[in-house]
């Protein structure tokens, strides 16, 4: 019998028996990138649980095509040679995508905010919208809804200027000039798209910098142009003449779009050796499993397509994959320029900013597995 490790799981047969010389029965072994990335364990401790490529809990756009990206992957996965070791999925539509509802949210930094909800024709989540400044407005909320009153717009926030107690007209704002509730024509705007990560933003987990990027993302889209001192990180500065708004798209996809579930699975992995991405292999889940459709329909919504921006959006990322894949399958969105984001521990030589033996394994990988740009 294959010597084990105590922890292996004695029922569930290994995927690849080692022939008598010794290699593994696989056809296609070492064929591919997803090869090279799997860590060396006995089969039997890899999960057989397979995990659809998209947001868990939603479905993709089968109808569209009969070779959907989920047949496709099923198929790769089960002939281990996925293309799923690192990178997100193009979609090959964008889906429909609707503002439901938008409000403003004063923040506790000061800056004021508007949150846009979103519904969605891929998968049964709220997909939000964090918009910064007045000029970005989403298409889909201002168009009229047949039968709406002037309260009825009010209330799901499809108004210009600013509610006041009284307010009668969604249109027009009495205490606006004229000029002031048209929005402008606004400079390629600083995107983020931001995936939802419970431990990083809400459980104060140093395992990951989820939590200091969407701060930072708010931060600098939120930077009044005349606040900017002469400590503002250099790109800052080099932002400075755009640094009035921006949108944080904030995709419900926990755990790089395998869940939070799975992800606590991983952190254990984690803990017993693996880094990032073997941890997400060796449950059988692709090291990425993201998708960016749904991201670029909701930049598209929001007048940030080449339709309205043609010189394109500025992204804040150090995922190369995410620059291709947010400007979707069409290019219905330009990037610009790539902005990096650099950790914060990093940019005050550890002075702020996370600090855990952690956080620089996870910051390692992405580097040296998934090509993150950190500079
Ligand atoms: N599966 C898994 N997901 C993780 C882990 N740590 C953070 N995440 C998730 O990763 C997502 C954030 O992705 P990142 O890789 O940090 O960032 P990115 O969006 O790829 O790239 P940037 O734009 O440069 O930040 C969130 O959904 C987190 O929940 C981990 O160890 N395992």
């Amino acid at each position: 019998m294959t010597d084990l490790p105590a922890h292996a799981s004695p029922k569930l047969a290994p995927r690849s028996l080692p022939s008598e010389d010794g290699q593994l029965d696989d056809s296609n072994q070492g064929s591919n990138t997803a090869d090279d990335q799997r860590p060396a364990v006995p089969n039997s401790l890899l999960s057989p649980a397979f995990t659809p490529p998209a947001t868990p809990g939603g479905t993709l756009n089968l109808d569209l095509h009969p070779t959907s990206v989920l047949h496709k992957t099923q198929t790769a996965d089960i002939h281990n040679k996925s293309e799923d070791a690192k990178g997100p999925k193009l979609l090959p539509k964008l889906p429909a995508v609707e503002c439901i509802v938008r409000a403003r949210i004063p923040t506790t930094n000061g800056a004021e905010m508007f949150l846009h909800l979103y519904h969605n024709d891929l998968d049964g989540k709220e997909h939000l919208a964090i918009v910064f400044g007045n000029n970005i407005r989403s298409r889909s909320l201002d168009s009229v809804r047949p039968g709406e009153t002037e309260m009825d717009r009010m209330i799901r926030g499809a108004y210009v200027g600013k509610l006041h107690p009284g307010r009668v007209s969604s249109r027009y704002d009495e205490n606006l000039s004229g000029s002031a509730s048209t929005p402008k024509q606004i400079e390629p705007p600083l995107v983020r798209i931001h995936s939802e990560c419970y431990t990083g933003e809400t459980a104060w987990s140093a395992r990951c910098d989820c939590g200091e990027q969407l701060d930072e993302a708010a931060r600098l889209m939120s930077f009044p142009v005349e606040g900017l001192a002469s400590d503002a990180p250099p790109e800052v500065q080099s932002l400075s003449s755009h640094s009035t708004g921006g949108v944080i798209v904030y995709l419900r996809q926990e755990g790089r779009g395998i869940g939070l579930g799975e992800k606590l699975k991983a952190y254990n992995l984690q803990d017993l050796g693996s880094d990032t991405v073997e941890a997400n292999l060796l449950l059988r889940h692709p090291a990425d499993a993201r998708s960016y459709g749904l991201a670029t329909a909701i930049l598209e919504d929001l007048g940030c397509g080449v339709d309205a921006i043609p010189e394109g959006i500025r992204l804040l990322t150090n995922n190369p994959d995410k620059v291709r894949a947010i400007e979707g399958p069409n290019r219905e969105v330009l990037v610009k320029e790539r902005v990096p984001m650099i950790p914060l521990a990093w940019r005050t030589g550890g002075q702020r900013g996370i600090k855990s033996s952690e956080i620089e394994g996870y910051l390692q990988t992405k580097i040296s597995k998934m090509g993150h740009m950190i500079q």
